[in-house]
């Protein structure tokens, strides 16, 4: 199946960290709910971040519309994400992702949560730094493992771990991811996680 993203059977509606040292780049200006966002927005950072709950926030209260990756890259292949990395594999995957992602660069205003490791494979970073602003969503792997232990089946990197080999996973897999995320325009974790945070990220952009 070929996906456009400006396809009438993708809408806006399929929609379906850490630690790191880097402090949240300045947010100067205010911003209301009625801020006229003209945007390009990348969210990315762990599985179980809340890229997809923040996309699906961002969306109605700004009127912008939201893409999830994963769910675009499901659609394209016509497989669940965990049949892909089963029947062909991660590296498939990455590929399929990296293409999906570029569709983006056709689109004029969007809010895109990407999959946990879209960041780290085929300069996706580099690349969604020159077509839009990237977010770390950067929540702590205690955060992380408690939402995920009770979401692992459609996770094919986790779906077989138990709650301690999740949480170990999780915090390499931090390690190791960090040094990308890290390469974002804004990071938000702790309390700076929160709506009005993302609000005057896209006010100052708008
Ligand atoms: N701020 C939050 N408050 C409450 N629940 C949250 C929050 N963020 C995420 N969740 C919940 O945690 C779970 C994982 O979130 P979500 O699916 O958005 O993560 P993700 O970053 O998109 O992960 P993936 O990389 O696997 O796609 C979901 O059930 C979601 O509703
Ligand atoms: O962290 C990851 O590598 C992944 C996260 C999910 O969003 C999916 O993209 C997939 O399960 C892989
Ligand atoms: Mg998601």
């Amino acid at each position: 199946m070929n996906v456009s993203i400006d396809a009438k059977c993708i809408t806006p509606n399929m929609m379906t960290t850490t630690t790191a040292k880097k402090p949240a780049k300045a947010i100067t200006k205010d911003s209301t709910a009625d801020t006229k966002v003209g945007t390009k927005i990348f969210l990315i950072g762990m599985m179980g971040a809340g890229k997809s709950f923040w996309a699906e926030k961002l969306k109605k209260r700004f009127k912008v519309p939201a893409y999830d990756l994963d769910s675009l890259v499901e659609m394209m292949e016509e497989k669940s994400i965990k049949e892909i990395f089963e029947e062909d594999g991660e590296e498939y995957f990455r590929k399929a992702e990296a293409k999906m992602l570029r569709l983006f660069s056709e689109k004029k205003q969007f809010i895109v949560s990407c999959g946990g490791g879209t960041a780290c494979y085929n300069d996706n970073m580099k690349w969604m730094n020159k077509h839009g602003i990237t977010i770390w969503i950067d929540e702590p792997v205690e955060v992380l493992s408690e939402r995920l232990s009770k979401e692992k089946s459609h996770r094919p990197l986790i779906k077989d771990l138990d709650d301690e080999a999740l949480n170990n996973f999780l915090s390499s897999k931090l390690e190791e991811r960090a040094t990308f995320y890290d390469q974002s325009a804004y990071r938000l974790s702790g309390d700076k996680l929160s709506e009005t945070a993302f609000s005057k990220i896209l006010a100052g952009h708008a």
